[in-house]
């Protein structure tokens, strides 16, 4: 019989999956597997799990939000068993799972995982750790990891704008920065930066949906230089609302398998809407094909 693991995020987002998980369950018993449920406790669980189990079982499956699965990503890329992974996005923003199409309703989310087939995914990796959609820092960084937990439940995505607002009236502070990629060298002040391989990043920023090819083997790379007055944060905000990021000085907007970066090591980053501490040398690199995700065939 079909093995599937079944990793949960108690706290996640509204809470809802938890209300759905007996017919969570069904859908996958009814699809011919024997589940095993796994509940996590606090940080780094859904790592430690998957990294654990994913040998053993021919899927595994994460309910909770970004975070949890950046955490049972790494788990199984660990593992080195190449398990395919179905999400259920059960978060406050789902961020990576509206890139990649996944439904938005718990249950059929679990019904395209049974239904659907498995697609090879890009995974980016800094400085050894991996994340599933975005490294970054600068305004906006801050605010995925700032907004209160309950805050993030109870009005999910408004409360990611509202602490991206107060986030960019109080600290647009520039941050000196170097970045090289295959192509040519990068440097300057940044408001903000972004290595990235999603549409959506921390459900403010969005890039076109034909620009980015989640499995390309590159990383879409978007930096922001510090504006000097009130006119070039005006053609920065709007490049930024109408995402034409071709038009201005300020933005530098470009694909990347790998860059190097020399940053201030006290400058915060956040990898897929959780915090990161900052160093000096930065490696940030695509792997190409990293992992499987069950998506509607
Ligand atoms: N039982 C638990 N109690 C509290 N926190 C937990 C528990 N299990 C995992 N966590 C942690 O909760 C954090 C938030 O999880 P996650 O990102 O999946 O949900 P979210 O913040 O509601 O969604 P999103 O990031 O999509 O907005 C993660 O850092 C995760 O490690």
């Amino acid at each position: 019989m079909k093995k599937a693991l079944i990793i949960i995020n108690p706290c996640a987002g509204t809470k809802q999956a938890n209300r759905y998980f007996v017919q969570i369950t069904d859908i996958f018993c009814k699809a011919g597997y024997e589940t095993i449920v796994a509940t996590t406790a606090k940080a780094g669980d859904g790592t430690v799990i998957a990294r654990k189990r994913a040998k053993r079982v021919d899927l595994v499956v994460c309910i909770g939000g970004d975070g949890t699965f950046n955490e049972v990503v790494a788990g199984v890329l660990e593992s080195g068993a190449g398990t395919p992974i179905g999400y259920i996005p059960a978060g406050s923003t789902n961020d990576f799972a509206n890139s990649i199409g996944l439904p938005k309703g718990i249950l059929p989310a679990a019904r395209t995982i049974v239904e659907g087939e498995p697609m090879a995914l890009d995974i980016g990796k800094f400085n050894g750790r991996y994340f599933s959609y975005v490294a970054s820092f600068g305004a906006f960084t801050q605010t995925s990891y700032n907004v209160p937990q309950d805050l993030k439940n109870s009005l999910g995505h408004v409360a990611y704008l509202l602490e991206g607002i107060k986030d960019i009236s109080t600290s647009l502070k520039p941050f000196k920065l170097r970045l090289k990629n295959e192509v040519g060298v990068y440097g300057g002040e940044y408001v903000f930066g972004a290595i990235c391989n999603s549409t959506s990043m921390g459900g403010i920023l969005t890039l076109d949906k034909d620009v980015v090819d989640m499995n390309d083997g590159k990383c879409e790379v978007l930096l922001i230089r510090s504006p000097r007055n009130l006119i070039e944060l005006n053609q920065v905000l709007l490049a930024l609302t109408s995402q034409n990021y071709s038009d201005s000085s300020l933005i530098s907007f470009f694909s990347s398998s790998k860059v190097e970066i020399k940053a201030d090591p006290d400058m915060p980053w956040t990898l897929d809407g959780e915090y990161q501490e900052g160093c000096e040398d930065i490696i940030v690199e695509n792997v190409q094909s990293a992992i499987k995700i069950m998506v509607k065939k």
